[in-house]
């Protein structure tokens, strides 16, 4: 897959979002608001528009107890588990599968009145990478999902307005070992996620609108997906 036409995309997209999603909302820059706060997580956005329309830039930090980066990253990816998590999933087909850990998604979103219904296609890739501020510590995981183009599929031909996203999912695992030497269990463990994501609506919707329904679904989706990662995992071994 190395040599795939979307290859040196992934690399580039890869290394942008992971650097984004690693810098500290203190450090992203000005108009970073927090909307949304629920235990650990935390959900910052802030008010863009593009062509008058809201494409605010969104960044979400969370700690999951018991579960890995890797747990995360493999339930997010993997399309076979999507219904069960993701909630305004409408219809999903994928397109392609460039290698084990890079597929091309098509999906339907259910339609959030007044908007029009959307759609979305992309490239979804998943990748472990090397934990740098700890060399003994567990690696990272990170899933990244970028709008691309498909040849079937043109844009807005049907009833759905294309939107064009880009998501990156970073998971940092943290393993507190117990005191007696004991083995580990998933006491011992926990998950750093950071979620960012981008979208723009590509047709017109108000952005009183798109803005409401972002800060009803996102906290949303991102408390539903942990939980369905925990309770997925809660009864199998540890997957690093
Ligand atoms: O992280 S992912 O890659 C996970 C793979 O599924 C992803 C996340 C979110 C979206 C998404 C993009 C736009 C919209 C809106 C824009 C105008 C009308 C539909 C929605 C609808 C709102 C609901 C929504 C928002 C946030 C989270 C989940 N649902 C969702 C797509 C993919």
């Amino acid at each position: 897959a190395c040599q795939h036409r979307l290859w040196s995309e992934i690399e580039s997209v890869v290394k942008q979002q992971v650097a984004w999603a690693r810098t500290g909302i203190g450090e992203c820059g000005v108009g970073w608001q927090l909307f949304a706060e629920d235990g650990e997580m935390r959900m910052y956005r802030r008010e863009e528009e593009v062509d008058g329309m809201a494409v605010d830039p969104l960044k979400a930090v969370h700690t999951v107890p018991g579960i890995t980066g890797h747990e995360v990253c493999h339930y997010f990816f993997g399309p076979q588990y999507r219904y069960d998590w993701e909630t305004t999933l409408e219809q999903m087909t994928v397109l392609e599968t460039i290698s084990e850990d890079t597929l091309v998604f098509l999906q339907t979103h259910k339609r959030i009145w007044p908007a029009s219904q959307r759609d979305v296609l992309f490239w979804s890739h998943m990748r472990k990478l090397p934990n740098e501020s700890d060399r003994d510590g567990p690696d990272l995981w990170t899933v990244v999902n970028n709008s691309t183009h498909h040849p079937d599929y043109p844009p807005n031909v049907g009833k759905c307005v294309r939107i064009y996203l880009k998501v990156c999912l970073l998971c940092q695992t943290r393993v507190d070992p117990p005191k007696d030497g004991a083995p580990l269990t998933r006491d011992n463990i926990s998950c750093k996620i950071t979620y960012c994501s981008v979208v723009n609506p590509g047709g017109w919707a108000p952005a009183s609108v798109l803005r409401a329904v972002y800060k009803r679904e996102y906290p949303k989706f991102l408390k539903r997906f942990t939980a369905y990662v925990v309770n997925q995992t809660k009864n199998k071994p540890i997957m690093f």
